[in-house]
């Protein structure tokens, strides 16, 4: 059986940041889920179709981690046939041995409901806007409005809305600089290893 983290949370709270710590440090697979909805999102064209015929330079593409993909991705990603579409890959990916760590919105809650170990990331959401400014040279409070909007979407749509699942170990990362919450993380998860 391979082990299985599932890391969930809203916009730029740092669960890419921990996903590939986990994975580096454990030697597990990472799939970033968010670039599965970027990358259709980017594609164009009937979604669902996208979603359904994503090739590795889909996932490849230089403009997928903008502001404005993010945007197209939970727009996309409020489609349940989207979301369908993109299962099996994420279902594949998670069946790896020895492991791994799939980082999204739905992988504790829909995707791998029995994961060893979940973790719900989140921040502030001035902190994460800042955060997230500073990566791709925008402007704060641009930034802060926007991931709002998104994660108003995310968490409201039908579809897998983003929440924590019941069993999820909340890492506020508001306060914590990227070492410790990594720090925080492979304690989660020393706990449950042994
Ligand atoms: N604990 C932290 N302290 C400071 N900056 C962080 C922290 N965690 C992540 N970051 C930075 O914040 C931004 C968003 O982090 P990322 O891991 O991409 O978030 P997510 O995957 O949740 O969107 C990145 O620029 C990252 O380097
Ligand atoms: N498992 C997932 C991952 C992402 N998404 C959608 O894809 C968008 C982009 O996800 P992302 O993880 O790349 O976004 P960031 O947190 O990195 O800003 C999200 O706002 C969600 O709408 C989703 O619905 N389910």
């Amino acid at each position: 059986m391979p082990f299985i983290i599932a890391i969930d949370g809203p916009a730029a709270s740092g669960k890419g940041t921990i996903a590939r710590a986990l994975a580096a440090h454990f030697g597990f697979h990472h799939l970033d889920t968010g670039l599965l909805y970027r990358a259709t999102g980017a594609k164009g064209g009937d979604p669902v179709t996208a979603a359904l015929s994503l090739d590795a330079s889909d996932l490849a593409r230089a403009d997928l981690r903008s502001a404005e993909a993010g945007q197209a991705a939970s727009r996309i990603a409020a489609i349940p046939e989207v979301r369908a579409a993109l299962v099996d890959f994420q279902h594949r990916f998670a069946a790896q041995e020895p492991g791994a760590v799939l980082d999204g919105r739905d992988i504790g809650t829909v995707i791998c409901p029995d994961a060893a170990v979940k973790l719900y990331v989140t921040a502030s959401d001035q902190v994460r806007a800042r955060r997230r400014a500073a990566e791709l040279g925008a402007d704060p409070e641009e930034m802060l409005a926007q991931l709002q909007e998104r994660d108003r979407r995310d968490s409201e749509r039908t579809a897998a809305p983003l929440k924590p699942a019941p069993d999820a170990v909340l890492l506020d990362t508001t306060h914590l600089g990227i070492p410790e919450a990594i720090a925080q993380a492979i304690a989660q998860v020393n706990k449950v290893r042994g």
